[in-house]
């Protein structure tokens, strides 16, 4: 199907389906950012989205969700679709579990919304005000109201990027439980490469507007972070984010990205 809103997405019905993205545009103000971007993801696939500040990873996110509706390409992906973001976006006026229940109707919602709640550990919260949780918590809250929705497919916006290095690893680890018990498809944008290739089967480059790379991870799960294969990976998808992997690369003055995340490399 061609169409030019994305927002009027071809949302697949059947259970189980993957994502095709074909052509993907998006400008803002004249410039390009997304230049016809091609994008798949299989049934159950997580798949990692790595590119420079500023090169359209969350818009690419954004248009698969059906958030933007100036997009332009052909997509087919899974009705049931949930986002969790960088910012938890709980709303502070009702409690956690109306907060992940919120939008939905029918019977039973509480029940739903303890269940989801107990899947992150936090089932004891229920009746908490937002305020009152931990940005871990909160983000955790995030992902319950993601899971009640059973989604085939999550989009992760940077979920683990406002969390301290300590509840960032226990979200992570979180995250890979959800995901084999579940099995929905994962889009999940991130700057870490550890964290892509902790948890993705495949990490995918923007570069340019369109995936410029891909890199499959092919290293059994559970994956110990030590785990010898993790070092070569490391260093070609550093090299293929324009990242010197012995840190000793890009002068940061004439390149600011890249210093970014060389930055953000020996700040770890
Ligand atoms: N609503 C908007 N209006 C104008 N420009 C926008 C808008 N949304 C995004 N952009 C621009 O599009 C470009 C891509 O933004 P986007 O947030 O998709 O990048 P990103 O790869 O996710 O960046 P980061 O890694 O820094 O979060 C940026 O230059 C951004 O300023």
């Amino acid at each position: 199907m061609s169409i030019t809103d994305v927002s009027k997405v071809d949302s697949g019905t059947d259970a189980g389906r993957g994502v095709r993205v074909r052509g993907l545009r998006r400008g803002f103000a004249g410039r390009e950012i997304l230049s016809g971007a091609d994008l798949d993801l299989a049934p159950g696939e997580f798949v990692a989205l790595l590119g420079a500040s500023g090169s359209g990873k969350s818009t690419l996110l954004r248009a698969v969700a059906g958030l933007d509706t100036q997009a332009t390409g052909e997509l087919d992906v899974p009705e049931r679709r949930a986002v969790v973001f960088q910012e938890h976006r709980l709303l502070p006026w009702t409690n956690v579990w109306r907060n992940v229940t919120l939008g939905l109707s029918g019977r039973g919602l509480r029940a739903r919304a303890l269940q989801a709640l107990d899947e992150v550990g936090l089932a004891a919260r229920a009746d908490a005000w937002p305020v009152t949780l931990s940005g871990g918590e909160s983000q955790r809250v995030a992902l319950a109201r993601a899971l009640v929705r059973t989604p085939d497919l999550l989009l992760l916006d940077e979920p683990f990027g406002a969390l301290d290095a300590l509840t960032r690893i226990k979200v992570q680890a979180l995250v890979a439980r959800l995901w084999s018990r579940h099995r929905p498809a994962i889009l999940l944008v991130t700057h870490d490469v550890d964290e892509a290739l902790l948890l993705a089967d495949r990490a995918l480059v923007l570069a340019d507007g369109r995936i410029a790379e891909e890199f499959v991870v092919d290293i059994p799960r559970p994956r110990p972070v030590d785990h010898p294969r993790f070092a070569a990976l490391r260093r070609r998808l550093l090299s293929a984010l324009g990242v010197d992997p012995d840190l000793g690369g890009p002068d940061p003055e004439s390149d600011p990205e890249s210093g970014q995340l060389v930055a953000q490399q020996e700040a770890r």
